[in-house]
């Protein structure tokens, strides 16, 4: 999470749904090595406790040798067992003050919030690290009920402490207004994994539109 020196929105890294630890760990290793990344979170959607737990043994330390924030979706019990830095809970998940009280006043806990500032002002009154509003654009990596705009990162940013997180269809080509409008993270899994270049190409472009945005 951001302290400081740093640009004002920065790049959260969303794993793909599904990945072989091993093959995935010199791709996330190439993806923080490009350039600025805040946090990885790790989103393993229909996968054993078993399977979610390898995966992190294998993937948090390539985040947190780097300073990387390594977050987990969905799992505040794996995060805390596995040593993760926090976890990213839905509106459907285990809620807000039970995952705070798992893993401690120290962690991030981070609250999905879709497109609702009624959702977000529970969140951030609660003691949510960030909130997460979405999705911006269309998006195939998951069925996005909900429909996000620009104005509603301009509100929050301009009346809130608690920083904000903007997701669903993220591109370099679509980041400006997102930027623009005060988020402080984007969050991406497509644009950056599936990238033509390759993923340290992905985090590359996120990094110079996210200046370019900033300095209009
Ligand atoms: C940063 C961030 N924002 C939103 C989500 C979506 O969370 P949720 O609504 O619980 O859906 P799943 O990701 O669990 O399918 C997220 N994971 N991260
Ligand atoms: C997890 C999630 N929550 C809302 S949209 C989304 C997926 C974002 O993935 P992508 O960056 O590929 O659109
Ligand atoms: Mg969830």
């Amino acid at each position: 999470m951001p302290q400081g020196n740093e640009p004002t929105c920065r790049l959260y890294l969303v794993t793909p749904p599904a990945l072989e630890p091993a093959a995935f760990a010199p791709l996330l290793a190439e993806a923080l090595d490009a350039g600025d990344v805040a946090c990885v979170q790790l989103r393993l959607k229909d996968c054993s406790d078993d399977a979610i737990r390898r995966a992190c043994d294998a993937l948090r330390p390539i985040a947190q040798d780097r300073g990387v924030a390594f977050i987990l979706n969905d799992h505040p019990q794996l995060a805390r067992e596995t040593g993760c830095d926090g976890v990213h809970v839905g509106q459907k998940d285990t809620p807000y003050d039970q995952a705070r009280k798992i893993l401690g006043r120290d962690a991030i806990v981070g609250v999905t919030c879709h497109d609702s500032r009624h959702l977000a002002m529970e969140a951030g009154e609660a003691g949510a690290d960030y909130v997460a509003f979405g999705a911006f654009f269309p998006t195939s990596t998951k069925e996005a009920e909900y429909k996000a705009e620009p104005e509603l990162l301009r509100w929050w940013s301009e009346l809130m402490e608690v920083p904000c997180v903007a997701i669903g269809g993220i591109t370099p080509e679509n980041c400006g207004p997102l930027v623009k409008a005060g988020a402080d993270f984007l969050a991406v899994v497509s644009a950056v994994w599936h990238h033509p270049g390759g993923p340290g190409a992905g985090v590359k472009a996120f990094n110079t539109a996210i200046a370019e945005a900033s300095a209009d």
